[in-house]
């Protein structure tokens, strides 16, 4: 195990197992409406990467890029949009994919942009997802695990960019972002 980790809340197995499970949830609400599936970088990349190889449906991938965490642990409440999709979204189905859902603030200005770009419909599968942590009144429509209020990093997420390429979810020691 990694040094900075101090304990895997999820493991390999785990997460794998409920991947495959949401993939056929989603293959089977999708099924005919070939939807676009939005990864929001970079932390769902790995979530996105594995979900979609579970979905044997017609879908197509797009990428957008928003930041609100920066080097820290608290989101600073502004949504950056770092990329922007190349495709539009206006009457497709949307499947926005994200690692976690933690103050709720980046998905929420998300669905609302999507919304305003007149998607056909717009739903959110998260891997991870933090209720108690909530600042705004959203919930994902799929999601794989609540977690406690801790600060995770692996599978996708990170600290200030490190991290992401661990293969279980862990809890990163306090000390690794106080000193
Ligand atoms: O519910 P929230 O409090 O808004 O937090 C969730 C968001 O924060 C993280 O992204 P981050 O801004 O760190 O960018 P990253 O994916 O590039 O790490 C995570 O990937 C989600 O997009
Ligand atoms: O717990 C977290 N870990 C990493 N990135 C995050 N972005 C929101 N919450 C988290
Ligand atoms: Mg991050």
């Amino acid at each position: 195990m990694n040094q900075d980790i101090e304990k895997i809340l999820l493991s390999e197995s785990e997460i794998a197992g409920k991947i495959q499970e949401l993939g056929k949830t989603l293959a089977a609400e999708y099924r005919d409406k070939n939807p676009l599936v939005i990864c929001v970088l970079k932390g769902a990349v790995v979530f996105m990467a594995d979900l979609i190889r579970h979905m044997d449906i017609p879908c197509e991938m797009d990428f957008m890029a928003v930041s609100s965490y920066g080097s820290g642990t608290e989101s600073t409440g502004m949504v950056k949009i770092l990329k922007d999709l190349d495709s539009s979204v206006q009457n497709r189905h949307v499947l926005v994919v994200e690692d976690i859902m933690d103050s709720g603030l980046t998905l929420s200005r998300l669905v609302e942009l999507l919304r305003h770009r007149e998607a056909a419909s717009v739903k959110v599968v998260t891997l991870l997802n933090k209720p108690e942590r909530r600042k705004v009144d959203i919930s994902p429509d799929y999601s794989g695990f609540d977690i406690p209020d801790e600060f995770v990093v692996g599978f996708g997420l990170d600290y200030a960019e490190h991290y992401r390429n661990l293969p279980y979810i862990g809890v990163l020691k306090p000390e690794v972002y106080t000193k």
